[in-house]
């Protein structure tokens, strides 16, 4: 059994618990950094990175998501949600909020007459037809070497994975198609099959 949480700061959430449902998964709706104790993954949903960030900022979710990666946790951010994650944002001073993946992304980078868009994408180690919803969305500009790619849109970096940690520019929520939420579920199986347990107080 995994648990997995869904960011509830702002932005769609319900979509995300829908993708997430698969067998021996639990998936919670997160509003409290003490929430975070038992999850073994979390995802964050889009919306708008600044407010998030702010949000994040205003209930204490910093460090203690900063933790959660840091403890081998998997998190799954998308469109919005990528941002947080990314090392570096294009832009004026150029600093990334959560900084917990090493790639620079480039905001709202798809032009204004393309604000939103559906299409098919072949993403690696998924499948070759996923349908995408991109809204205002973000691209990687920049992916260090730890980052694998795992899909492209007209030659520009929309889907990355580093370890644990997974990223995507547009909504998979927003369709039907929810195997890249199931590739994540995935994830956060493996991950807790291998992670060490917890150092719990042992009777003596
Ligand atoms: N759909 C989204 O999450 C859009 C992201 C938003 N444009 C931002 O920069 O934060």
């Amino acid at each position: 059994m995994v648990k997995i949480g869904v960011l509830a700061l702002q932005g769609a959430v319900r979509e995300h618990v829908k993708s997430l449902e698969a067998p021996n998964t639990e998936v919670v709706i997160i509003k409290r950094v003490e929430q975070l104790d038992d999850l073994d993954g979390l995802v964050f949903p889009g919306g708008e990175s600044t407010t998030m960030r702010r949000l994040v900022n205003k209930y204490g979710f910093f460090q203690p998501l900063r933790d959660f990666a840091e403890a081998g946790k998997p998190i799954f951010g998308t469109c919005a949600g990528l941002i947080l994650m990314a090392e570096k944002i294009e832009g004026s001073d150029e600093e990334g909020h959560l900084q917990l993946m090493d790639m620079k992304v480039e905001r709202n980078a798809f032009g204004r007459q393309r604000e939103s868009f559906e299409t098919t994408l072949v993403i690696d180690q998924v499948a070759d037809d996923v349908e995408a919803v991109f809204i205002r969305a973000p691209l990687i500009s920049e992916a260090g070497e730890a980052v694998d790619i795992l899909a492209e849109y007209e030659g520009e970096i929309v889907a990355a994975k580093q370890n644990h940690l997974l990223a995507c520019s547009f909504h998979p929520e927003l369709t039907d198609d929810a195997r890249l939420h199931q590739f994540f579920v995935k994830m956060v199986k493996e991950a807790k099959e291998t992670r060490p347990a917890p150092e719990t107080a042992r009777p003596v």
